[in-house]
This record gives C-alpha cells, structure tokens and sequence, in this order.
C-alpha cells in the first residue's frame, strides 16, 4: 500500500513536479492564490473589478477549452505521475497544483510528522483568525498524512478536535503529530497546532484501513451513487 501512495514525506526539496504539466500547474495555482488573496484584500474601483472580471472569464475559457483530466485517478492514468505524486499536487489542503490549497507543507523526523502552513485572509473565521472548518481539515489533511508513518493507511472515521485558542491569520503555523497505537484496522493519531509556541487546537483521529485498495475507491463510490 505505501509503494502504490507514495512516501508522503520526502524532504521538502525533493518534492519536485513529476512531469511538466505539474511544473507548469504549479505556477498557475500560485498566481490564482496571490490573485484571490489580492481579492479578499482590494478595495479596486467597480469598473476595475468588472473589467478583471472580464479578463478571467475569458482566461477561464481558455482552460475549459483545453484537453482535460478529471481527478486523481485520471491523471494517473494519463501518465501524469503516480498516486503520491498526483496527490501532492492535487490534494486540496497540501497541493502545490490546487490553488484552494494554501499549501500545507508536510515532512517527518522520527517517529513525529510535522507541518506548516500561513493561512491568509481567505480563510478568515473569526476576525483576524482562521476559521474552525479550516483547522479541522488541515487536521484531517495532515493526521490523515501522519498514519501513513504507521504502514496501514486508512480513511478519516472519527476526527475530534479541542479549539483551545484563535489560531491567528497571516502567521506561521506549525503542526505536529505521531501515532499513538493501532488497533486492527485503525491508527489513533494525535496532534496539534501552534502559532507563535502557543497551542491554538489539538486533535484526534481514528483511521481506519479500507479494506479495499485505495484506488478502488472512486469506482466503489459510484457504484453506491444513486442513478440520477
Ligand atoms: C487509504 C488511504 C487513503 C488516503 C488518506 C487520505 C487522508 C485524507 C483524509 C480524508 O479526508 S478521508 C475522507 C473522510 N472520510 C471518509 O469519507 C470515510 C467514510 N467512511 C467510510 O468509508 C467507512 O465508514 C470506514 C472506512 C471509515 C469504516 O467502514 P468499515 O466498514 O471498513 O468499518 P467497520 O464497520 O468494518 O469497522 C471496522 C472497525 O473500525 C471501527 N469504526 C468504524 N467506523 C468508525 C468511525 N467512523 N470512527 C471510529 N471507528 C470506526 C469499528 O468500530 C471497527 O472497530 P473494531 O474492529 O474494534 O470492531
């Protein structure tokens, strides 16, 4: 299972786009993050904002009419690398290539997987602060990569999360955790996050190991889809 996932935590300069498509994607996501995150901030006259409007639609129909892949499956299929390296670019809390990813960064030392990440003004919550949706799911982004240091994968069955603090925006962030035990199919993961040496939130999470292979999922999944 871990060589069909790939390791999930090379080291940070070792996570090079596997094929020029991601290289490319990745530039793109980049200047659509700068470009929202210039949004959420800009007080650009109506006529200004029209007109941007504009220029995007029509870049936006520049892509749609583009050959195009759908999903993690599908670019594997098409050759665009493998599940670990379509996952890091497409994943939408760590990937480089999904411009709604802020991207998480993710490495281990030992047996402790650790994170950071600097959420900005999309995902203000409380003001000045992340919103709790967005810290519960770079939970279940970031245990969800932990487990993996546990050999038996799984999917997210119960996440619990303690907000002790505001988690503040515009600073960085840092994540940790480690398996706690594994029982059958399930790994218990803990962790937690900080900003500036305060702990803002910890979590736990039970994953549990499917007992189909991951990348049955998507067929599995329609197949349970009512007909519509
Ligand atoms: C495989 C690697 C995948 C890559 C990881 C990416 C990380 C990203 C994290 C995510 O976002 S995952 C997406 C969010 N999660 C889901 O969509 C999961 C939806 N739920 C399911 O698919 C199933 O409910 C699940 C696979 C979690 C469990 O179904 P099973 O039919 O395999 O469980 P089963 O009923 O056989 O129970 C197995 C054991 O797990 C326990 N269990 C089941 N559901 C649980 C649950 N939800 N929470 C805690 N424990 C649970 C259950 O009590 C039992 O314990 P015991 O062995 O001790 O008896």
């Amino acid at each position: 299972m871990l060589e069909d996932l790939h390791n999930p935590f090379l080291p940070l300069d070792e996570r090079t786009p596997a094929t020029p498509l991601w290289e490319a994607k990745r530039e793109l996501a980049q200047a659509v993050r700068d470009y929202t995150e210039a949004l959420m901030t800009s007080a650009a006259t109506p006529k200004q904002m029209a007109d941007m409007s504009q220029w995007l639609r029509e870049a936006t129909a520049q892509l749609e009419q583009s050959p195009r892949i759908y999903g993690r499956n599908g670019y594997t299929e098409a050759g665009e690398g493998t599940f670990g390296e379509v996952f890091q670019e497409v994943g939408p809390l760590c990937g480089h290539s999904n411009p709604i990813a802020p991207p998480l960064e993710m490495w281990a030392e030992g047996d402790t997987a650790y994170a950071r990440v600097n959420m900005g003004w999309r995902y203000e919550g409380p003001p000045g602060c992340v919103h709790g949706g967005f810290v519960a799911a770079l939970f279940d982004e970031f245990l969800g990569m932990a487990q993996f240091m546990g050999g038996h994968p799984g999917m997210t069955g119960t996440l619990s999360i303690k907000y002790r603090r505001p988690t503040p925006l515009n600073v960085p962030l840092e994540l940790s955790a480690w398996i706690e035990r594994s029982e059958g199919r399930k790994t218990f993961v803990k962790g937690k996050l900080e900003a500036n040496g305060v702990v803002t939130a910890e979590c736990e999470g039970i994953f549990i190991r499917p007992t189909q292979p991951v990348t049955e999922l998507r067929d599995a999944v329609m197949k349970e889809q009512p007909e519509g």
